[in-house]
């Protein structure tokens, strides 16, 4: 069963003096647990899109259905992670994780048990009473995910959340990362400039056009890879061919031809 449909949203953001098109018609589904990467040139709606499903941004046209009912008549938990981590200097690393219970007066021991297993889980042990200045990029983007996770969200809004860090603690956060969601079954929307990252983490991936974004291109990841950690995904044979495709239709987005359509309908690889 669908579980979160993104039907038909077109969005413009009008200003004093102009009106900026920023999405044009994007239609896609999701499946519960599955990840989805959008790709894409500079300026072509990825975050937009990502800040319409989070409720921030009020779409022009089109609706955001989760199970079937639209997102924004009920209250639902969105988790969002973002290039910065956003951790608060002032407050410990177990405090900054239980911020969202905090808010929500729900914070007891029970949860806060559940935040010291996450933070277990992503090698954060023992960190729980310092404070972020003193935590690497890295480790400050896996407490940043122990906070989102806590929350329990229906849905993970990733934009682009390990572009700040170094290749290395790149790499090892994506592993990470998808092996988490992986374990939650968590539903995870990718924003991301680097195609290895979209292929390596995601289900399918979702390419689109310059500015208005529009949907380019669908391509399903081979399940070989899909069941591969990501960095040992990057040296399956299967990736290199996969790679391949997606960088041609990037670069055929970045020569303005025009969108690859067949009967009417998306494209998928
Ligand atoms: N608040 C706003 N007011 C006016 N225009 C906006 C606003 N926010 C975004 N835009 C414009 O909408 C378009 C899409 O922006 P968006 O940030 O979603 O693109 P993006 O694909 O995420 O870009 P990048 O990859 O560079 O982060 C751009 O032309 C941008 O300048």
């Amino acid at each position: 069963m669908t579980f979160l449909s993104i039907d038909n949203i077109s969005h413009l953001f009008f200003n004093k003096d102009s009106t900026t098109e920023a999405l044009d018609s994007i239609s896609f589904t999701m499946n519960e647990g599955e990840f989805i990467s959008l790709l894409g040139p500079s300026g072509c709606g990825k975050s937009t899109l990502l800040n319409i499903i989070a409720g921030l941004i009020n779409q022009t046209e089109g609706e955001v259905l989760l199970q079937g009912k639209r997102l924004r008549d009920q209250e639902h938990k969105i988790g969002y992670m973002l290039q910065q981590d956003y951790l608060f200097p002032w407050k410990t690393i177990l405090d900054n994780v239980m911020l969202g219970p905090q808010i929500a007066k729900v914070r007891n021991e029970e949860i806060e048990l559940e935040a010291m297993n996450l933070l277990e889980e992503v090698g954060l042990t023992g960190v729980e009473d310092k404070y972020p200045n003193s935590l690497s990029g890295g480790m400050r983007q896996r407490a940043a995910l122990v906070r989102t996770l806590i929350n329990e969200p229906e849905i993970l809004l990733l934009d682009e959340p390990f572009s700040a860090l170094d290749y290395f603690t790149k790499l090892k956060l994506e592993d990470l990362v998808s092996k988490i969601l992986k374990t939650y079954q968590k539903t995870a929307i990718l924003v991301t400039h680097d195609i290895g990252e979209a292929i390596s983490m995601s289900d399918r991936i979702i390419v689109l056009d310059r500015q208005p974004g529009k949907i380019h291109q669908i391509f399903e990841v081979p399940i070989e890879l899909r069941n591969e950690r990501p960095f040992l995904c990057r040296r399956h044979s299967k990736y290199q061919t996969i790679f391949e495709k997606v960088w041609g239709a990037m670069n055929v987005i970045e020569a303005g031809t025009a969108t690859i359509e067949s009967g009417g309908r998306h494209e998928t690889e």
